[in-house]
């Protein structure tokens, strides 16, 4: 919107509100669950802006008690993104002046804990990789679910075998017998690394993918959905990267094996519109130790110096054609 000659756009909102729920089945089971959560919103309150005039604003303090509010209301569990989703509706319908929200929630890994091999009833210990969403909710009922994962680190250490080595070498499809590699790259007079057909590869994956769903009334109603969800894709993600568990599958680029994941949740999940992947290449350096005549370690494609940085970084997204973006 144009004020006093110039261009303005604002939000305002609460960021990082923590918040710990727990749900308790007469089984004595119990679910927990800890979200992170950001909330920002487009409302009209210019006068706060050009005229000192506060009348309009929601505080961002009561932004935060809400979420605790809402928590509480929520009787029976309910997904990451359902929570951001009636946060969105909340904000939206509550207050005339707020036209849209955006909510942000990460979720940590509380993963209940196994006790000789029995799922305790309300132990849970940490994992690693993240659950997160983004929602959307305009005043309309327009909508847009975003889920991601955080941090999920992978890596195959891809050795062949001597069968296979030897078969690599010997035949033109050497590589479909092979377990990963690198080659065929552009050389010039920059360029040292060698061409290789077995090596390391570990990564750690950020996904985020968009649902199709565009209104508040085409969700689905079923409960936990978006989590059912959440888990199938990391399935998905986590099978195309490792291929079978005997044999694996051969990875010719981390760019190859982020687009077969791609595509693969994009062909077994219809309504997922489109997902993008962040996939750096997390780089495990050949160990050579020699004095001038010792050599002490002589790389077999065995001792490794695993590195931070700097690292390859690759990315890439595919969308459905025909889906509204
Ligand atoms: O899978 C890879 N992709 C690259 O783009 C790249 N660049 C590089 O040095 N090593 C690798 N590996």
């Amino acid at each position: 919107m144009a004020v006093n000659g110039v261009e303005f756009e604002q939000r305002h909102g609460k960021s990082r509100v923590r918040v710990g729920r727990v749900w308790r089945e007469p089984s004595g089971r119990h679910h927990f669950v800890e979200w992170n959560v950001s909330i920002s919103l487009l409302s009209d309150c210019l006068p706060a802006y050009t005229r000192a005039d506060n009348s309009d604003i929601v505080a961002t303090d009561t932004m935060k008690n809400t979420v605790y509010v809402k928590a509480k209301e929520c009787r029976q569990q309910i997904s990451v993104e359902d929570f951001a989703i009636l946060l969105g509706k909340h904000f939206t319908s509550f207050y005339p002046q707020v036209s849209a929200a955006i909510i942000n929630i990460i979720e940590k890994p509380w993963e209940r804990i196994n006790i000789d091999g029995q799922p305790h009833d309300h132990g849970f210990k940490l994992g690693s990789e993240k659950h997160t969403t983004e929602v959307v909710v305009k005043k309309s009922g327009g909508l847009q679910v975003i889920s991601g994962i955080e941090g999920l680190a992978v890596l195959k250490t891809t050795q062949v075998s001597n069968a296979i080595s030897k078969t690599c070498m010997l035949t033109q499809a050497s590589s479909l017998l092979c377990l990963s590699g690198f080659e065929g790259f552009v050389r010039d007079k920059y360029t040292i690394l060698p061409e290789t057909r077995e090596r390391m590869f570990a990564t750690e994956v950020t996904a985020s993918w968009k649902y199709s769903y565009e209104t508040l009334a085409s969700i689905p109603a079923k409960q936990l959905y978006f989590m059912e969800k959440y888990m199938g894709v990391k399935k998905i993600l986590i099978e195309t990267f490792f291929g079978p568990s005997k044999g694996g599958v051969y990875s010719p680029s981390v760019q190859s094996t982020l687009y077969d994941m791609a595509n693969a949740v994009i062909a077994r999940v219809p309504d997922v519109s489109s997902i993008q992947l962040k996939m750096p290449n997390i780089h495990f350096l050949p160990v050579n130790l020699s004095s001038k005549d010792n050599p002490i370690v002589k790389f077999e494609d065995d001792v490794f110096l695993p590195t931070d940085e700097p690292h390859g970084s690759i990315q890439a997204s595919l969308s459905r054609l025909h889906s509204k973006m």
